[in-house]
């Protein structure tokens, strides 16, 4: 049986895709449809990993809670993790596919459009309504013969289109026009309408130009959307989330994040930017490390040739500095693996270096290895060494992705997290190290920032150092205290905007017509 199903395309990235495929996922679920998410493939370095132990794009991960269900890697089949110099790690269905150029990948896609349809059709077997997200737009023609994310997608499946224009970044008409222009007769006829998203100004002003937009086009306006800000975790790789900056640095502690060239998981950090009491931003260059309490290593899907970025650019001394300062070190994944002494990479993995000194902040070695480690993980905190005083058995959640596996520990180390759980099923062992002193931490756990019984009084035992007061570090907002009802109550928030500014009884009637 088909089921009804309608896919939301935009006239460029960025538009609000996501967000409004999350918005009308809540409505329906709000309404009692059993609705899931779909986008056929997503370019990022922000990943997730489900319960199966799959890996998936995060945009479908925020979808899916939106439309009150467990993600799963049907929902986003095919992820495209880019590793530099033109080529990529495909994921397929959650697995590890393998690398590709563009090129190749381009001569691949005939043969995984057959695959698509198959698993499309598996996952809306569980479903009553599909909504659909494109990719970047419809409209590059030189894309358009092998695609299999916009309008290729539709065609694949028979689905109806609802494209997305933006007018915060001008020429929403032209963009609208310009975008149907470029589609052929087939594909024009699947677009049963188009919103205009993130509109700050007076509807009244606009409306006389949405009647003359829809003599031109033939096709119904269904809403305008105002301009919104929600906290939604939103996994473009074009994104914003770089371009914050903390407003006043005293008696705040000063955390920040080295913006790697390969950046992965960036995630993980969205709970320290909601803290009261830190300043938290990311770091391009070495000076801007000068006035870090902690410096925090990201995860990288190019280890590699991030660390040779570091070496490049001039971090390693002020990361040493840093350190010989009495000063905290945070390595996540990627992140983790540079701080060791060496790196090893016999396959070639993400690089074609084989062999790379770490910064020698910690004593482990990593092994690049040709199978990825994909595993949600629980655990706890098993050291009370120098910040971890008021963490010793707090519990830690979160998920891993590497290739990368550490073989080798000097003993020195401290253990700081052991697992308990891998997937569901019990898993003991020690994932992530602190050095003697207590000053330079690692572990391969992405989110382990998101429980606050860990990361506020770690960060308050460094505020305490700094001369900060002890409680000093903070949910901003009472609101916060549970992050789950906080993003329950920004889904429900969003469904209201839609419900106020679209044309839900039209959308229904494409759907269920
Ligand atoms: N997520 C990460 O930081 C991955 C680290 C590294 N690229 C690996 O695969 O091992």
């Amino acid at each position: 049986m088909h089921k009804p199903r309608v896919m939301f395309q935009g006239t460029a990235s960025s538009v609000g895709k996501s967000v409004l495929v999350a918005g009308l996922c809540r409505v329906l679920h709000e309404d009692g449809y059993k609705v899931t998410p779909y986008k056929s493939q997503n370019m990022s370095l922000n990943s997730y990993i489900t319960e199966e132990g799959k890996e998936m794009g995060r945009a479908q991960v925020m979808q899916a809670e939106a439309a009150g269900i467990k993600p799963h890697a049907l929902m986003n089949p095919i992820l495209i993790k880019p590793t530099g110099d033109m080529k990529a790690q495909y994921i397929i269905e959650g697995e590890v596919f393998k690398d590709m150029t563009a090129m190749e990948y381009q001569q691949f896609k005939p043969e995984l459009k057959k695959r698509l349809k198959t698993l499309y059709e598996k996952l809306e077997d569980d479903f009553d309504v599909v909504v659909l997200e494109g990719a970047g737009s419809p409209a590059e023609i030189n894309l358009r013969e092998g695609d299999i994310v916009n309008m290729g997608m539709a065609e694949l499946i028979d689905s109806p289109v609802i494209l997305i224009g933006d007018i915060d970044k001008g020429g929403v008409f032209a963009s609208l026009v310009g975008t149907l222009m470029l589609l052929s007769e087939e594909e024009r006829k699947r677009v049963k309408g188009v919103v205009i998203n993130k509109f700050r100004g007076d509807l009244e002003i606009l409306k006389p130009g949405l009647k003359m937009l829809e003599d031109i086009i033939h096709i119904p306006v269904l809403g305008v959307i105002p301009y919104f800000k929600l906290a939604l975790e939103d996994e473009d790789s074009v994104s914003t989330v770089f371009e914050q900056h903390p407003s006043t640095l005293e008696e705040k502690l000063i955390i920040k994040i080295i913006r790697l060239p390969h950046l992965s998981n960036f995630t993980d950090f969205n709970r320290l930017f909601a803290l009261e009491g830190v300043a938290v931003s990311y770091a391009s260059k070495p000076h801007e490390l000068e006035d870090a309490d902690l410096i925090i290593l990201p995860g990288s899907k190019n280890t590699i040739d991030d660390l040779n970025f570091l070496k490049e650019e001039g971090f390693v001394p002020i990361l040493h500095r840093h350190k010989a300062a009495g000063k905290t070190l945070f390595g996540i994944c990627g992140g983790y693996q540079m701080l060791g002494r060496k790196l090893y990479n016999p396959s070639l993995m993400e690089t074609t270096i084989r062999e790379v000194e770490g910064l020698n902040l910690l004593s482990i070695d990593t092994q690049f290895e040709t199978e990825k480690t994909m595993t949600q993980v629980k655990g706890y905190i098993v050291s009370d060494k120098g910040h971890l005083k008021g963490c010793l058995n707090q519990p830690i959640e979160g998920y891993e992705i590497h290739m990368g596996q550490t073989i080798w520990y000097d003993e020195s180390l401290v253990p700081f997290v052991a697992l308990n759980e891998t997937l569901g099923s019990a898993d003991h062992r020690i994932e992530g190290y602190h050095d003697p002193d207590a000053l330079v931490y690692g572990t391969y756990i992405h989110g382990i920032f998101d429980k606050l019984s860990f990361t506020l009084p770690f960060l308050n035992a460094l505020a305490c150092a700094k001369g900060l007061g002890a409680d000093s570090i903070k949910l901003a907002g009472s609101t916060h205290t549970d992050y789950a009802a906080f993003k329950e109550s920004q889904y429900s928030q969003l469904a209201n905007l839609l419900r106020d500014h679209l044309d839900l009884e039209t959308i229904y009637s494409i759907l269920f017509k």
